[in-house]
């Protein structure tokens, strides 16, 4: 995380959000903030939360109560399923939403995102015909045409292998380190201990824990409990609050 001032305000604040699909809950008046340029891991089991939680603070659905301090124009957004047009060449998609999301000059924005993303050697090609690593880079560059201050990320590496997780969180690192918020949901747990300046643990829609991950591994015994392992250490916190 990089140094911030300590009395800055934080860069995204969620209060109180709840969200219900009529008898289930979703989300129970879960409550965190994020500081400019920290990285901050969703993760809990399947059913938690995650994509709810994500899909409101990007504004594509609205919470039964609750508030997010940015509005959805002000957090980039990259869903687990590509938006892409894959008959689109690269730069094509890239302009298209640029437009459909008025960012006021379009091709110095995506000028811009082929150079961050390094996909400038790749602009003129279909996006159906690249690799699973660089769609996910034209998705991840679509989220970040309007260089918003906070960009969501649902399950960013899912899809992919180990080599294309590692460029990704090298350069999901780049950015929370340039000061961009980023807030992603993860299966792996792993991942969230290695690439997450902080941890938020959701289970049936219940924020259970928020802290950094070597936090979670002390509330469950830490090293005394057996050998370091952070899945361990979330398997059991989960379970000691029965889940
Ligand atoms: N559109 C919907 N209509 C009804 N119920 C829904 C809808 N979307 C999600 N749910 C329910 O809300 C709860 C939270 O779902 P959500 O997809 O946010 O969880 P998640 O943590 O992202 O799960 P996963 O890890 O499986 O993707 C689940 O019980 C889910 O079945």
């Amino acid at each position: 995380m990089p140094d911030v001032a300590i009395d800055a305000p934080p860069a995204l604040t969620v209060a109180a959000l709840t969200k219900r699909y009529g008898e289930r809950v979703a989300l129970h008046d879960v409550s965190f903030d994020a500081a400019a340029g920290e990285l901050v891991a969703l993760i809990g089991p399947n059913g938690a939360g995650k994509t709810t939680m994500l899909s409101i603070l990007a504004g594509i659905q609205s919470p039964d109560s609750g508030s997010v301090s940015r509005p959805p124009r002000e957090i980039g957004w990259v869903p687990q399923q590509p938006a892409v047009y894959s008959k689109l060449s690269v730069a094509e998609n890239l302009r298209l939403f640029a437009r459909l999301e008025r960012v006021p000059d379009a091709n110095a924005a995506v000028t811009r995102m082929l150079e961050q993303t390094a996909l400038e050697d790749r602009a003129d090609d279909e996006v159906g015909r690249l690799s699973g690593g660089n769609q996910q880079r034209v998705n991840i560059a679509v989220g970040l045409l309007a260089a918003p201050p906070v960009l969501l990320l649902d399950e960013p590496s899912s899809s992919l292998d180990p080599r294309q997780r590692e460029r990704l969180w090298e350069f999901v690192g780049r950015l929370a380190a340039g000061g961009t918020t980023v807030v992603y949901s993860t299966h792996n747990v792993q991942e969230a201990e290695r690439y997450a300046d902080r941890v938020l643990v959701l289970a049936d829609g219940e924020l259970l824990f928020g802290g950094t991950p070597k936090q979670l591994e002390e509330m469950v015994g830490g090293a005394a409990a057996g050998p370091r392992d952070f899945e361990a250490a979330f398997v059991r916190f989960l379970h000691e609050r029965g889940h």
